[in-house]
């Protein structure tokens, strides 16, 4: 089932949430939007829903017009960040009850139930209470409860955004892994770029109620459309007034064809990795280099070493200027970094 999102625009008060978004989401794959908190991502996602109404712009679901729908006629299941389980009710009849509301026969709620709970690996909990199962399990009980119905559309707002790190990373492939098998159309909302890199068919990034970018994994990667774009995927430094990627940068210690000079002027290991900060001779902002550490090894780097950068020939770069970064716009941990560029 395609969705197509034409026009979207969606004010709140003086606030534009959304401005003339459009979108098409192929049938069957994994779409993310992606982008910083606020920029309208769950915004987008409730108005496919039929949870939110825009001011303007239609909704299509299989070429069907569905701007005027109400939620419960689009056939779409949702998950939301924090599910709202049914205390009193067993996981079972949890995962059961849309299928119970909708007056379907014992029997067969009973069989799509047990077949939903080993999809979602929750076969043993069948008879346990929400209260006894962990965060992820839970999340997966929810999304076992959204496929119940046997949506159309599957829509998934930041699913795993209150777990812990190694969860949501479990988390994240096994739904990769569950839509590998249901190849249900499936949109899910994230300002986690690795978890839309590492996942997802086609990602939307969008910002400021705006779409910067639609493309898959690799061409956002490989050819981000703006300084935008390619920031929010990654660390990126500015070298000789181009916005470039920390790790796609040549370093040696001899003077290198228009390599740029410099010294080391910080040393940080990080994991399998060696972050350097460079001051450049002359004017500028210190430059971020991350190496392997066996690279690090080789050219026998240090705090004070006199090095020599270059961009890699054909790794992406861009002009550093325009960078609007405005607020919280880029992920915390990327501030360090990106404030290089601005
Ligand atoms: N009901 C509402 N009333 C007023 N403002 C709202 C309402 N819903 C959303 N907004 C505003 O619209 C903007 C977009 O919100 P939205 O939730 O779509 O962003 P988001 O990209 O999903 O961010 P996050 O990742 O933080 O959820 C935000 O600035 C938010 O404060």
């Amino acid at each position: 089932m395609s969705i197509r999102a034409s026009r979207i625009s969606r004010r709140f008060g003086d606030f534009v949430a959304l401005n003339d978004v459009s979108v098409d989401i192929p049938s069957g794959g994994l779409t993310a939007l992606l982008g910083p908190s606020g920029g309208g991502k769950s915004t987008l996602l409730r108005i496919i829903a039929g949870l939110e109404e825009a001011d303007s712009g239609t909704v299509e679901i299989n070429g069907q017009d569905a701007t005027r729908l109400p939620a419960q006629r689009r056939n779409v299941g949702f998950v939301f960040q924090h599910y709202a389980a049914f205390r009193h009710l067993t996981v079972a009849g949890n995962v059961g009850f849309g299928l119970k509301i909708r007056r379907r026969p014992k029997a067969e709620i009973a069989a799509r139930v047990e077949e939903l709970l080993a999809l979602v690996h929750l076969s043993p909990f069948a008879d346990r209470l929400p209260a006894q199962l962990s965060g992820g399990q839970r999340q997966r009980m929810a999304l076992a409860r959204a496929l119940a119905i046997e949506p159309a559309v599957l829509l998934l707002d930041e699913p795993f955004g209150a777990l812990d790190a190694q969860v949501r990373k479990e988390l994240r492939d096994w739904l990769r892994r569950l839509h590998d098998e249901v190849h249900v159309t499936t949109v899910f909302v994230t300002h986690d770029q690795e978890e839309a890199l590492e996942i997802a068919d086609q990602i939307v990034v969008i910002n400021n109620g705006s779409v910067e970018q639609v493309g898959t994994p690799d061409e956002l990667y490989d050819r981000p459309a703006n300084p935008f774009v390619m920031s929010f995927l990654g660390p990126v430094t500015t070298l000789a007034g181009r916005l470039v990627r920390p790790h796609d940068l040549e370093l040696a210690t001899a003077p290198l064809d228009s390599g740029v000079p410099g010294r080391v002027v910080r040393y940080t290991r990080v994991g399998f990795e060696v972050r350097l900060e460079v001051d450049i001779t002359g004017p500028g902002e210190p430059v971020t280099v991350f190496l392997t550490r066996a690279e690090a090894a080789a050219h026998r780097v240090e705090t004070g070493t006199d090095v020599w950068l270059r961009h890699v020939p054909g790794a992406p770069d861009l002009p550093a200027t325009g960078l609007t970064m405005g607020g919280a716009a880029v992920p915390e941990r990327e501030l360090d970094l990106a404030v290089t560029a601005s």
